[in-house]
């Protein structure tokens, strides 16, 4: 339950520790709490030296819950497991392990520590992105789409506002608002001039991230309201565009693209569309997670706007399978999460 409490400290502290993790930690003692604390900023204090010290002297023989295994290295700051000894801390319980760092828990267990690992599902599909994208230094990719029930993405005129519901989109804005920066094709930004942002929760940190072969030209509705340190173009040919990041990757295959990406600091990449984007990105197969969201409609027509469509038909011996992480429905609405099998 307390491990619980600390992860409510990581939700309201998502987004914006940068390259590094969100973790909260909360210190117990007699069944009260003594200190809570979570990493705010990257570089700065980590969650459980800011609960130790709001603890003080109570942190001494109290049991500390944190939700990523404290570590044990020098990084920007001191091991956080040596604190957690100097403190007087009788038992850490943490949820999800680090497996980029080397582990503190065998220190803080020769120091006399109980040190207790808790399964908890949520906590572990919280962290998986950042492992994933700290193992392989590339971003943790997410698709998003959102379909009729024929998976028609826009209408015959490229009108896309709206498909999904009001419930359906505002989910859509809880998931943006986990990433560090949300991706369209130039086709997308030149027909809907997307915001991108997650402004249901006032979020104005995420980058928005446009792919094209080149030239590409600012839409009058950004050049007049946009903040112009938020978007990255990521651009086929060489360009300078007063304030705006512009990333040359002279092939945009979609390998290089999230090499470059990564290398602006993107560990969580929301790729929202059009079709023809997302249909590189899962014929490459640079993708970790597909958010299917369709309503109860139908526009009908040939393969114009279609989801996807590729040239070529696969055999039932080799279609691409994918494992169903989750269903969720809003209103007549459903959300469908897939990840590669
Ligand atoms: N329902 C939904 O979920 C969504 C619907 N939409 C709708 O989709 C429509 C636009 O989609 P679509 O036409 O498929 O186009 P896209 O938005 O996918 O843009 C495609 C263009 O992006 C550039 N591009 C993107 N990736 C690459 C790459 N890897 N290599 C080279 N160029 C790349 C190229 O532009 P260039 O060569 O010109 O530089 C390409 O022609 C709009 O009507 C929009 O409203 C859009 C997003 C989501
Ligand atoms: N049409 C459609 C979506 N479209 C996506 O949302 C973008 C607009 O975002 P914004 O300008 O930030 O509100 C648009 O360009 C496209 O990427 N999303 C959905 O959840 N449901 C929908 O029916
Ligand atoms: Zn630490």
């Amino acid at each position: 339950m307390y491990i619980n409490k600390a992860f409510e400290l990581v939700k309201w502290t998502e987004g914006q520790t940068g390259m590094n993790p969100t973790v909260g930690c909360v210190i117990v003692k007699d069944d009260r709490i003594v200190g809570i604390g979570a990493h705010l900023t990257e570089g700065e204090a980590h969650a459980e030296v800011n609960a130790i010290h709001m603890a003080g002297t109570h942190a001494q023989g109290a049991t500390l819950y944190c939700t990523l295994e404290p570590c044990s290295h020098h990084g920007k700051t001191p091991p956080c497991t040596e604190k957690i000894v100097a403190a007087g801390i009788s038992k850490v319980v943490y949820a999800a392990s680090d497996v980029t760092l080397s582990s503190g828990v065998s220190y803080m267990q020769s120091k006399g520590i109980e040190v207790e690992k808790v399964e908890d599902d949520a906590i572990a599909a919280f962290y998986a992105p950042f492992f994933t994208s700290k193992t392989s230094s590339l971003p943790y990719v997410t698709i998003k789409m959102a379909t009729t029930i024929d998976g028609k993405t826009a209408d015959d005129e490229s009108i896309s506002k709206w498909i999904t519901n009001d419930k359906s989109r505002a989910h859509a804005h809880q998931v943006r608002y986990g990433m560090d920066a949300i991706m369209v094709g130039y086709n997308t930004y030149k027909k809907d001039t997307p915001t991108l942002d997650a402004r249901l929760y006032k979020d104005k940190r995420i980058k928005k991230v446009i792919v094209t072969n080149g030239p590409f030209v600012l839409n009058t509705q950004d050049d007049n309201d946009y903040d112009r340190s938020r978007l990255i173009i990521v651009s086929a040919i060489d360009q300078h565009i007063d304030g705006i990041t512009v990333i040359h990757v002279p092939r945009l295959s979609p390998e290089d693209i999230l090499k470059a990406l990564y290398n602006e600091r993107i560990r969580n990449l929301l790729i929202e569309g059009g079709m023809q984007t997302i249909r590189t990105f899962i014929e490459a197969k640079c993708y970790n997670e597909i958010h299917h969201y369709i309503a109860p409609k139908l526009l009908g027509g040939t393969s114009k706007h279609q989801f996807l469509t590729t040239d070529t038909l696969s055999s039932m011996r080799d279609m691409t399978h994918f494992n169903l992480v989750s269903v969720n429905q809003f209103d007549d609405d459903v959300l469908l999460i897939y990840r590669k099998a």
